[in-house]
């Protein structure tokens, strides 16, 4: 349908010609009159008054007029859109001020779709551009009809020129750039309103590719609203080649859009990166730069959000990694076994791996945080002077199911069982999260999901250092940042994430960095090389000499050694290549003065002579050795005629010699069942031995 138009003739005409017109036609009549009547000498005055009344009914008609022109101007940009047959009654202006309408009443035919949203917004822009003002339009389908507000920005509606050339001269754009230049000014009209203008754009290197457009708008209040600048921001983005970011100069009502480099991925970990007490890098921005958390006050606890591959294990790697390479211990929990093995014996690592053994973990660390507080109560150390402590529990949901389930088990086995359903060691956590960081302890907490418990509870302030991995559902969106928008166009990267990083605030997509150690598929010569060198310099004593662990954590170290010796015993597996680090101690009252140096020790301070317990004294390592070095008594591996290993112990050795004039080994042992056999090895021969160390 062709658009209504409106009737130019009268509607622009001038009110000096309307006002000749009209005294023009009443005086011709008023003179027949007259001259009619004989009345020569009431020409004067019947002129006069015609003349006044043709003035006042032009000039009320042209008052009239143009009061009706932004309904009417309005009403024919509509009609179109809406796809009326009749313009009649379509609009109606229910309120004006200074004579522009601020309250519309427009009615629609049955053709115009009012679910379809682009139609929709095509409404409200046209109204707002036509207008000049923020637009609020209330659809009531019922009635066909629709309720529009208009917040009327003053000058909105004028179009400044200048002869001042702010742009290159669109003269010089190749024909390229030229139309380049028209596609971005309908990409930016189409949204910003025609007010908007492109005052330049920025080519790369002469090219047709643009790097950046610079906008200036009418004064608005729209600008102020995020919703609309980041509408305003996916238009510009998803209709120009490349991924944009948007830069607003709200004071001179301009924005700047720019081609934003591809952001980093794969950031391997910068293992020579310069480092601060206290301070660890775990991810990199958009301009590769290095992003670290700042254990403190603020940020004491870090919360890692992330579903199964999608980057939560690499991430806490490099918590890991940065905390020992400061000196500052680690205390690495991981109830799904397997995803940490590489740091077992990593120098100021304690990998906890048994569900009873985490929450013993848990709860000396309480009583390492209680001893803490004691010593800053009797006056031995200053608040918030103890040296730093990591302690990370990953997979926190799977921990809390299977420690409530031992803690079941537990209670079965009593006579009088305790009424509490769940295990003690979830209160000591909770304690932890809310008191810890004032005794230097900080937490890691890794969950699949967001829970609410942690996201929305008592404990949501204290996870205030947060990151979310991969694409968000608008539950995590929601619960994680309290937006259900943010994060969930993350475009699908290994290790991108969403993260309150404190540098802005707001949430920041960021790329966590690379950490693949030697034991996980895809470990690459790089890999290897920081792996190497990070090793080498956490294993400088120098950064463990005044750092102390205490004993009883320390302890559950030996007790998971001791427990996989004795597997990989069962399982007959040799020892892994990698030795075991010399234990790191930590004093208890270990300081840090000034809190941004490694601890101090107190001076009469010794540190436990490798603070082992008795039950560390018994840790087994098995070596291969030679026939010659068995001595009667030794445990060692053999296999029996099917391949299965079994632990024997030495009861007698002959050496005796073969037909061929070979030199024989004759061991007498006992297996683990009680029977005594005897076994004859070529000299050449090895054997796994286990001994205790200590
Ligand atoms: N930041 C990263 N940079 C490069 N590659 C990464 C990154 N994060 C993860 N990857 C790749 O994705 C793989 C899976 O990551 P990761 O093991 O951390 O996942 P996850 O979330 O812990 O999953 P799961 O819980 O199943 O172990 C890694 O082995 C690595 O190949």
């Amino acid at each position: 349908m062709a658009p209504p138009s409106p009737t130019p003739s009268t509607a622009e005409r001038s009110p000096v010609i309307s006002a000749l017109m009209y005294g023009l036609g009443i005086a011709l009549i008023g003179g027949a009159a007259t001259n009619m009547l004989h009345q020569p000498q009431l020409l004067i005055p019947v002129l006069a008054a015609a003349i006044a009344v043709a003035v006042i009914g032009s000039l009320i008609g042209t008052w009239h007029r143009q009061r009706r022109r932004p309904v009417r101007d309005l009403t024919t940009a509509l009609a179109p859109v809406l796809r009326v047959d009749s313009t009649d009654g379509m609009l109606k202006a229910r309120r004006r001020r200074h004579g522009v309408p601020t309250r519309l009443t427009i009615k629609y035919p049955a053709v115009f779709d009012e679910r379809d949203e682009k139609a929709r917004a095509e409404i409200r822009d046209i109204i707002a551009t036509r207008l000049g003002g923020d637009v609020e339009a209330t659809w009531q389908p019922p009635k066909r009809r629709v309720i529009v507000t208009i917040d009327p920005t003053p000058g909105a509606t004028d179009i400044h020129d200048s002869s001042k050339a702010t742009a290159p001269v669109a003269s010089s754009d190749t024909e390229a750039q030229a139309l380049v230049r028209a596609r971005a000014t309908e990409v930016v009209q189409a949204i910003m309103g025609a007010t908007s203008r492109i005052t330049q754009i920025d080519f790369d290197g002469g090219t047709d590719a643009p790097v950046a457009l610079h906008v200036s708008y009418a004064t608005t209040s729209r600008d102020l609203n995020a919703v609309y600048r980041q509408k305003v921001l996916l238009q510009v983005d998803s209709k120009t080649p490349g991924t944009w970011r948007d830069i607003w100069d709200f004071e001179n009502s301009r924005v700047r859009f720019e081609l934003r480099p591809p952001f980093p991925r794969n950031v391997p970990y910068p293992v020579q990166h310069p480092r601060e007490y206290g301070v660890l890098p775990y991810a990199a921005g958009a301009n590769g730069e290095i992003i670290s958390w700042k254990l403190g006050a603020k940020r004491p606890h870090f919360l890692v959000v992330g579903p199964t591959g999608s980057g939560k294990t690499v991430l806490i790697r490099d918590i890991v990694l940065s905390a020992v390479l400061q000196g500052i211990p680690v205390i690495l929990c991981d109830p799904k076994r397997t995803e940490y093995l590489d740091f077992a014996h990593f120098p100021g690592v304690i990998l906890v791996t048994d569900i009873a053994d985490i929450a013993d973990a848990i709860q000396r660390f309480h009583d390492l945080m209680e001893e803490r507080y004691a010593e800053i109560e009797a006056g031995l150390i200053a608040s918030g002077a103890h040296s730093k402590f990591l302690f990370i529990l990953d997979e926190y949901a799977v921990f809390k199911k299977l420690v409530n389930k031992l803690w079941e088990d537990k209670k079965k086995e009593q006579e009088k069982p305790p009424k509490r359903t769940t295990h003690p060691c979830l209160d000591d956590w909770s304690n932890l999260v809310l008191m810890v960081r004032g005794a230097g302890g900080h937490l890691v907490q890794g969950l699949q999901r967001p829970d609410a418990d942690v996201t929305g509870g008592a404990e949501r302030d204290s996870f205030r250092q947060r990151l979310a991995l991969d694409q968000h559902t608008p539950e995590t969106a929601k619960m994680m940042w309290n937006n259900s928008r943010i994060g969930t166009d993350l475009p699908s990267v290994q290790g991108r994430a969403m993260a309150d990083t404190g540098r802005t605030n707001h949430p920041e997509e960021v790329q966590v960095l690379r950490m693949i150690p030697p034991s996980v598929d895809g470990h690459t010569e790089e890999d290897a090389w920081i792996w190497e060198h990070a090793r080498e310099q956490a294993s400088n004593p120098e950064l463990w000499k005044e750092v102390y662990i205490p004993d009883a954590l320390l302890e559950l170290k030996a007790r998971r050694e001791q427990r996989m010796a004795v597997q990989r015993a069962r399982l007959g597996i040799r020892p892994g290549a990698e030795a075991p680090a010399e234990p790191v101690s930590l004093a208890k009252a270990s300081t840090s003065a000034d809190a941004s140096e490694p601890a101090d020790a107190p001076d009469d301070a010794t540190p436990p002579s490798p603070g082992r317990s008795e039950e560390d004294q018994d840790v087994q390592r098995l070596e291969d050795v030679g026939l010659y070095e068995l001595e009667v008594g030794d445990v060692v591996m053999l296999e029996d005629e099917t391949g299965i290993p079994c632990i024997c112990t030495i009861d007698d050795i002959d050496y005796s010699e073969g037909d061929d004039g070979e030199e024989l080994v004759d061991l007498t042992y006992t297996t683990e069942e009680g029977e005594q056999e005897v076994r004859t090895f070529s000299t050449d021969q090895s054997l796994t031995r286990r001994t205790k160390t200590g």
